[in-house]
């Protein structure tokens, strides 16, 4: 099982975000923004947070424009899995692989705190660990967390189950609670809080973990 972490000028979560796949078992390998093509093999994506060229113009505008932004897209339309945690799930929207945008925080702040979230749909490899409704704890640091979309899409992302988590209590102002989504074909998640800080009880909380393992088991039992 290999797992392909992007690597942009800024990202600060992709040590983060390999070490998350590599205690559920994966192979890693960075993937520096001007390469052009995935490791051959590569099961998952990683897209990860931080600062991706310092957040000029908006945040993951540029990332979704970079040299490796048409590999990224091809894994997704070939049915590859994608996982893109905060500057991730910003860069996923802007390169129009998911809908919607993330807006400046509803406070004008940035927000570096463990939240609770909502698991609200269980079928799909990152969330089949967990069980409908139950409550995990991760933490969010962001000032563009809140997302954004017009109300057919929210009506749609709600309607068909891709809604994958919801704040407990919106920290950012995210429209209808959302925290993170999946792609039509489940294969791809965005969210605005990190799992991959919440894997380890040396982190303060171990909620992430799951989402890892459930990605690894999809990916043996498939
Ligand atoms: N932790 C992150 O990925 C931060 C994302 C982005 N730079 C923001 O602050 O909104």
């Amino acid at each position: 099982m290999k797992a392909a972490i992007l690597v942009f000028p800024g990202s600060n979560c992709d040590r983060d975000l390999a070490e998350a796949f590599r205690l559920a078992g994966f192979e890693t390998q960075m993937v520096w923004h001007k390469e052009t093509a995935l490791p051959e093999g590569t099961d998952v994506l990683g897209v990860p947070g931080g600062f991706s060229y310092g957040d000029y113009l908006r945040c993951g505008a540029i990332a979704a424009r970079s040299p490796v932004a048409a590999a990224m897209k091809a894994h997704a339309d070939r049915g590859g899995y994608v996982f893109a945690p905060c500057n991730g799930f910003q860069i996923l929207t802007e390169a129009g692989m998911l809908p919607g945008a993330l807006l400046r925080n509803a406070q004008i702040k940035y927000i570096c705190r463990t939240v609770q979230l909502r698991v609200e749909e269980t079928e799909s490899a990152f969330t089949r660990n967990y069980a409908p409704g139950q409550i995990i704890d991760i933490p969010i640091a962001h000032h563009d967390g809140n997302y954004t979309a017009d109300p057919e899409t929210l009506a749609r992302l709600t309607g068909e189950g891709l809604v994958a988590f919801r704040y407990a209590d919106t920290p950012n102002g995210a429209m209808d609670d959302i925290a993170g989504i999946l792609s039509p074909n489940r294969r791809v998640l965005g969210m605005m809080p990190h799992p991959e800080r919440a894997c380890e009880p040396a982190h303060g909380g171990t909620d992430g973990a799951a989402l890892f393992r459930g990605l690894a088991e999809a990916l043996v039992a498939a």
